[in-house]
């Protein structure tokens, strides 16, 4: 459910190397938990109070147990609301994506190659900095496709950066961007403002709940870096009610690629490309009846 107002958070922290950092987050992720801190030794994930029960600690350490074959110590600590912006934004650093993108954030020195499309991200706990794989693979899929005139919806927009990044990227018409968090959806409007990112339509919408209604209006490319479990729920609707729709997904774990590959057989889509970067896809699918993006 979308959340307004103070938010206070559960922090956990697990004391793994940085090397195992992004295979945690991924599972973490794939848990549904959507903020993290990387710091030397510690990996920081967080979500909100409220969504901390005894049932959601069990599931995760049954998940990361049959995953990792242990399950890893933490520690969890009730934290209330509080500046995280200004403690992502003292840690960051730019980061490539391509020679096609460069992410940066307020105040940071850049020196962009020639031609590099610059974004700047200034996230507050929203998922989307480019310190992910699955938004870098995401951004490196979208800048090979020809976005002028297609009609696109950003599922899960996070910081708002892959909607930014389209309209970079040259498309031209509305973005509907949306995203089940509030700090998420603020930023998201935070960043597109300071990127002068013109007609992205942000809106706090849960994609299990909201999804349908939006997409009578019809797209024609679906941006979806979420996880493995929201897709599962997700696709079979786009497929129904955005039967015309290319989609290019990710989020999900290479060890999950059978699955998929099993989902988008069942719902009549076919692969155009997978790109890969660590333990993470990104598949770019269509309907079988359509030819062309
Ligand atoms: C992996 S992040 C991707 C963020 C950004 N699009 C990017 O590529 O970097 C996933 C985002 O999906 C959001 N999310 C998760 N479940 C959702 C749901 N059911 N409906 C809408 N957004 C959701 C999370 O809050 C998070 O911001």
């Amino acid at each position: 459910m979308p959340n307004t107002g103070i938010q206070n958070y559960i922090e956990l922290a697990f004391i793994v190397n940085p090397s195992l950092h992004e295979l945690y987050i991924g599972l973490l992720a794939a848990e549904g938990i959507a903020y993290f801190q990387e710091e030397d030794e510690r990996l920081l994930a967080y979500l909100p109070e409220e969504e901390w029960t005894d049932e959601k600690e069990q599931t995760m350490i049954a998940f990361l147990q049959e995953r990792l074959g242990t399950a890893p110590a933490y520690t969890a600590t009730f934290m209330a609301d509080r500046n995280w912006n200004a403690e992502w934004e003292a840690n960051l650093q730019p980061i490539e994506i391509s020679d096609r993108f460069l992410i940066v954030q307020k105040n940071k020195d850049i020196n962009p190659k020639p031609g590099q499309i610059v974004i700047e991200i200034n996230p507050k706990m929203s998922f989307g900095t480019g310190y992910h794989a699955t938004t870098r693979l995401m951004l490196r899929q979208m800048e090979q496709l020809e976005l002028k005139d297609k009609k696109m919806m950003d599922i899960g927009t996070g910081t708002g950066v892959l909607a930014i990044a389209a309209r970079k990227l040259g498309n031209n018409l509305p973005i509907l961007a949306f995203d089940n968090s509030a700090w998420a959806a603020e930023n998201a409007i935070e960043n597109i403002e300071q990127n002068a990112a013109p007609d992205i339509k942000i809106e706090l919408l849960d994609a299990e709940e909201d999804l349908i209604v939006n997409l009578r209006e019809g797209y024609d490319l679906i941006l979806a870096n979420i996880n493995k479990n929201v897709i599962d729920r997700i696709l079979p609707a786009i497929r129904k009610y955005s039967p015309e729709a290319t989609v290019l997904l990710s989020g999900i774990l290479v060890y999950d690629e059978p699955w998929l590959k099993k989902l988008l057989k069942r719902l009549g889509y076919e692969i155009v490309q997978t790109i890969y970067e660590d333990e993470w896809l990104s598949s770019l699918v269509r309907p079988l009846s359509r030819s062309t993006l």
